[in-house]
């Protein structure tokens, strides 16, 4: 029972940590099966509603059913996950080529989230010091997204293997709009129970003691916090 009034009720909570906690890649386990416009309109209200910086909302949303625009892109997937392949070698490249990285034909539906840099004019307020303000709103969208998908029993995978100045011309954006994600959207047969890339050997999850710190970098905070410091 929490001792704040404003926060939510316990169930509700649980249902927002949950989407946090259960939120997964999706690439293997898509369904062909339609996403109805209504949940399609949900999912872009929630990412249409994230923080960003001086309420610039720099994002749009290229809705991508086509088969013809997703081969296409597809096809530069395989071009640049081919040169992926080539950073690793031995064991590794062999579990890398064995990796399923994208869900692009087999998702019903693909989203690239865009961020417009010029959207809210030259001078966007908190944008002045940090340029990539922009793009970091845009994450955001998609992370909105991405867990209100999951809450909705939508799968999302997002793919990152493709060269931008490419995936731009086959979307036809213009020069001053850059494609931050792109993602395969689609009812799932199951959610892993963790990320596949654990589930794959290829790496796991941090701890997050490890990842904590007390006032400055390499100061280990659960050490500092029980010498109360
Ligand atoms: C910016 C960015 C870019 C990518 C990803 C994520 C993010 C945030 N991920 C998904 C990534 O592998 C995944 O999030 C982690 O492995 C953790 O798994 P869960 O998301 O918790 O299931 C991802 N997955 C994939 O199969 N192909 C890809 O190109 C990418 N690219």
């Amino acid at each position: 029972m929490s001792n704040c009034h404003h926060a939510f009720p316990e169930t509700q909570r649980r249902g927002v940590y949950r989407a946090i906690h259960e939120r997964r890649d999706v690439r293997s386990q898509f369904l062909p099966d339609p996403i109805s416009p209504e949940v399609l309109e949900r999912l872009l209200q929630a990412a249409h509603h994230a923080p960003s910086v001086g309420f610039m909302q720099p994002w749009d949303f290229i809705v991508i059913e086509s088969r013809e625009v997703r081969a296409s892109i597809l096809a530069l997937f395989e071009q640049e996950n081919a040169r992926a392949a080539e950073r690793f070698s031995g064991e590794r490249q062999d579990l890398y080529r064995g990796l399923k990285l994208q869900g692009i034909l087999e998702s019903p539906l693909n989203l690239c989230i865009t961020c417009d840099r010029r959207r809210g004019g030259p001078h966007v307020l908190g944008r002045n010091s940090i340029m990539d303000t922009d793009l970091f709103s845009t994450c955001l969208a998609v992370q909105n997204l991405w867990l209100a998908a999951r809450a909705e029993g939508v799968g999302v995978g997002w793919v990152s293997i493709l060269d931008p100045a490419q995936l731009s011309q086959v979307l036809n954006l213009p020069e001053h709009v850059y494609p931050v994600a792109y993602l395969c959207l689609g009812h799932v047969s199951e959610f892993l129970g963790q990320p596949e890339l654990e589930a794959k050997g290829w790496r796991s999850r941090l701890s997050l003691e490890e990842l904590m710190h007390a006032n400055s970098w390499g100061q280990p905070f659960a050490r500092a916090f029980a010498q109360g410091k």
